[in-house]
């Protein structure tokens, strides 16, 4: 059966959330399960129906599409082209099929080898050049789950061309050249493909369109075909998760006899003014993230500046209800250990001196930003350094821990470099959770969260728009908001699906708050 994924812009419409979790299955998985589907099945029946679902979705996407260019390489996937392009022949769709192949007829593996002789039989154009001018409709079957080498030579042109082309481009499982598992490319490649783009995804959903830079590899839907077998039953490599394990809004309302104490206590640490850090000032963030937990339904915020009592801000007029302290009043009173902490937006250098007291006195942390760089610059490699063994000792006394890195904060933490972290984002992710033992959210296009001994949930929302400052101090104080919620009675799977539904509620912010005329900006997130 044929589903839509996700839509342009990244917001899961009510089919793809209705669906969501979803399972991903790597390259690996993905060649086990097919091998044991088409041992139970007459042959060549996957192929039959991958092929017939892409030429389906070819003419429902481009109803007037006339000359349809399939680019079809030597493995099954080119396999999948060339049955498209018999079905669409056959179906007299367009006045012209043509196919630009790149296999070799000896190397052909048994399902293309069929598909090749299908497309024949069809009456389908073979040519030897890709075209000069754009065709209506390209169907990129270059290369699919079965890469696994960078790409050169004839079909690192070819992939050149399916990325400068402006036709309309039908991927087939994957956008060649990604890679299936980890979502990078095996080749330089721009982010942004030139014209209108679509992947349908065949058997699977694989991790690699959804993270790094798979998502915009696949262009303005995803699209995924079962074939009509049953994979769910396989244990995945990744769930997709969209906000609907985001139960927060109904609770607050069905809680008649709810007070403000129960909703939950956040404690921002950040928002370091200019007159207290050496003129660079960061209140923003700190009020970011302060209105966002307000907004989420913390019943008290407070936020607690790491600056003198003179440059603390009293008040914020948007959101008055927000409390001010120093961070010194803040733990004089005892804050850190009844209200979830949510230390680092914005706290500069400041925030050192306190982050110790705070490993040690709050059960629920929220280390994002500038608390996450004060561990990077104590990471020395190899080494077991003081902030690590807090963290562990965190663990080990059962109180939770989540980590926000954005990739370079991840790249300091793993003593990495970013690009290292954004060619594999789920190792990256999975490599910060073992060795911290925390909750790690590591943001970016396809966030993805996880904790050691679980599956990794790859958010599915979230676009280009949260790329603004300060829009990770709103998903801060929203994380704060939901760990100040949580009740112990969950299990930790539990909470890895709540700080995942968070950071995918999230995602949906921009297209809730959007304008056809303005950008979102973070404040526009968190009014
Ligand atoms: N069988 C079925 O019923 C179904 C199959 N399905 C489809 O099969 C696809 C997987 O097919 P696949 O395993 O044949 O892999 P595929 O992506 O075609 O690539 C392998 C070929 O590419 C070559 N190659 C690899 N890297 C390269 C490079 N860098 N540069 C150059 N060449 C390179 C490699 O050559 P080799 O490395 O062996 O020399 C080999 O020839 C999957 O994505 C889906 O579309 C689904 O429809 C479900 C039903
Ligand atoms: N291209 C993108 N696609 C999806 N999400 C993105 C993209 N760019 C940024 N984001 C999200 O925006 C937020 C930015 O956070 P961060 O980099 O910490 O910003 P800041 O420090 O300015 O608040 C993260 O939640 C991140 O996942």
């Amino acid at each position: 059966m044929l589903r839509l994924v996700l839509p342009l812009n990244g917001v899961p419409d009510s089919i793809a959330a209705a669906q969501a979790p979803r399972p991903l299955y790597g390259a690996a998985a993905t060649r086990r399960l097919e091998q044991k589907f088409a041992a139970a099945l007459p042959p060549h029946t996957l192929m039959d129906r991958a092929g017939t679902a892409v030429a389906r979705l070819a003419r429902a996407w481009q109803p007037h599409a006339r000359r349809i260019h399939v680019l079809a390489g030597g493995g099954n996937n080119g396999g999948d082209g060339l049955l498209a392009a018999a079905r669409l022949r056959q179906a007299g769709f367009g006045e012209r099929i043509e196919v630009r192949w790149l296999g070799q007829e000896e190397r052909l593996p048994a399902d293309a080898r069929w598909a090749l002789a299908q497309a024949r039989a069809a009456g389908v154009a073979f040519v030897e050049e890709a075209p000069q001018d754009a065709p209506d409709l390209v169907i990129d079957a270059l290369l699919g789950a079965g890469l696994h080498r960078p790409l050169e030579g004839e079909m690192l042109a070819a992939l050149r061309w399916l990325q400068t082309c402006p036709s309309p481009t039908l991927c087939v499982d994957l956008p060649s050249g990604l890679d299936a598992d980890l979502g990078h490319w095996w080749a330089d490649a721009p982010v942004q493909p030139a014209g209108p783009r679509i992947t349908l995804a065949l058997l699977t959903l694989k991790p690699g369109l959804f993270t790094g830079a798979g998502r915009a590899a696949a262009g303005e839907a995803i699209w995924c075909d079962d074939l009509d077998v049953d994979v769910c039953a396989a244990l995945p490599d990744a769930w997709l998760v969209g906000p609907d394990g985001w139960p927060h809004r109904d609770r607050l309302r069905a809680d008649h006899a709810s007070h403000k104490g129960r909703r939950g206590d956040v404690l921002i640490i950040g928002g370091v003014p200019a007159a207290a850090h050496h003129g660079i000032g960061m209140t923003g963030a700190a009020l970011l993230a302060g209105r966002a937990a307000l907004r989420a339904g913390a019943g008290r915020v407070w936020v607690a500046v790491p600056a003198p009592p003179s440059s603390t801000p009293a008040f914020d007029p948007a959101q008055p209800a927000l409390m001010w302290r120093t961070v010194e009043a803040a733990l004089a009173e005892g804050l850190p250990q009844r209200a979830t902490v949510v230390a680092g937006c914005g706290a500069g250098s400041a925030l050192v001196p306190v982050l110790g007291a705070l490993m040690q006195q709050t059960p629920r942390l929220v280390l994002d930003a500038d608390a996450l760089n004060a561990l990077g610059a104590a990471a020395v490699p190899g080494s077991n350094s003081p902030w690590l063994a807090a963290l562990r000792d965190r663990a080990a006394r059962g109180w939770i821990t989540v980590l926000t890195p954005h990739p370079l904060e991840a790249a300091r933490l793993l003593d990495a470099q970013v690009a290292d972290v954004q060619r594999a984002r789920l190792q990256a992710a999975e490599q910060l959770a073992q060795r911290t033992e925390a909750i790690v959210v590591l943001k970016g296009s396809g966030t993805v969260v996880t904790m050691p001994g679980a599956l990794p949930r790859i958010v599915a929302s979230g676009s280009g728009w949260l790329a603004t400052a300060g829009s990770g101090d709103v998903l801060a104080g929203l994380l704060g908001a939901r760990l100040a919620a949580w009740t112990p009675v969950e299990d930790m799977s539990a909470l890895l699906d709540a700080v995942a539904a968070t950071a995918a509620l999230h995602g949906t912010l921009p297209a809730a708050s959007s304008s056809p005329i303005w950008a979102p900006t973070a404040a526009d997130l968190a009014p």
